[in-house]
């Protein structure tokens, strides 16, 4: 058995009856979904939301019932590969051109499990891929290339490469590190910039082999899930008691480390509230080892 078909083959454990399953894209999560192609068989019921056409033609293939975004309420577990994971879970993805699929249905998913070969294991991050709209994107590129990637259109044959949702891609080689969450916000501020590769903060568990070939499930911390749950509570709470509360939550961010800066008790009305407020926010990035 080879890597990809052991680590593929075990995140099939993790998906139970009744579930909605997202299913991945890409040569490893091809034996999750041939597993549970046969547990489907076997009597397992789960309801699959695919992330590409060939995905799609699969499963079907496979006898795995289909579901669509307006027949379900949320996606129970999401199980895909990754082309590049770091020690920190991130990851980056979007080598088969299902990126921007694949990061909807991330964000919906309750629990995201990646299953990567060792080769995926990195220390740095390096090899990007970011969707672009066609129109302009030689503007887009420039854009790209200012914040520090160098980009290089995908081709197919001597054609850009078209992904399913019609756009192009940029494999961008990352030669300066720039904190990956940051990286991701500054692309997708890039008009023209559909999505791109970086999955921060969304993993729960990595299956990945080691040197000994074990199967190895790693638990992602949820730490910082954790900080955006409190940082919602505590927005509705000084949204529902404006007067009461001497702070003034500046902004509710969704997303990981960062919105822990923006967990942002920043004093509006009282000036002393400030240091507060500062020596908080440092308490937190400690917390979450920043
Ligand atoms: O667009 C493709 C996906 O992000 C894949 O999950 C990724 O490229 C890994 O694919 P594979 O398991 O074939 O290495």
């Amino acid at each position: 058995m080879d890597e990809k078909q052991i680590v593929g083959e075990k995140a099939a454990e993790f998906v139970k009856d009744g579930m909605v399953v997202g299913l991945g894209t890409g040569s490893t999560v091809f034996y999750t979904i041939q597993k549970l192609g046969q547990l489907v068989k076997e009597g397992l019921s789960i309801k699959g939301i695919p992330t590409s056409v060939q995905t799609e033609e699969f499963a079907k293939e496979l006898g795995i019932s289909l579901t669509s975004f307006s027949e379900i309420e949320s996606i129970d577990i999401f199980i895909d590969g990754a082309d590049e994971v770091n020690s920190e879970l991130e990851l980056i993805k979007g080598g088969g051109g299902a990126l921007l699929r694949e990061k909807i249905i991330a964000r919906g998913a309750k629990t995201f499990i990646v299953v990567a070969d060792s080769s995926k294991r990195v220390e740095k991050l390096g090899a990007l891929p970011v969707e672009v709209i066609p129109f302009g994107y030689e503007m887009t590129e420039k854009h790209i290339r200012a914040i520090g990637l160098v980009p290089e259109i995908r081709l197919n044959r001597e054609n850009p490469f078209i992904t399913e949702n019609g756009n192009y891609i940029f494999d961008c080689e990352i030669s300066e590190y720039v904190q990956p969450e940051r990286l991701e916000r500054m692309l997708n501020m890039i008009p023209g910039v559909v999505e791109n590769g970086l999955f921060v903060g969304m993993t729960d568990l990595v299956i990945t082999l080691d040197q000994e070939k074990c199967c190895h499930v790693k638990k992602v911390r949820t730490l910082e899930r954790d900080f955006e749950s409190l940082s919602n509570v505590f927005y509705i709470f000084t949204m529902i008691l404006p007067l009461a509360c001497p702070f003034k939550i500046v902004g509710k961010v969704s997303g990981n480390s960062s919105s822990v800066i923006s967990f942002c008790i920043i004093s509006e009305r009282v000036e002393g509230f400030k240091s507060v407020a500062i020596r908080f926010q440092r308490s937190c990035l400690t917390c979450i080892g920043q």
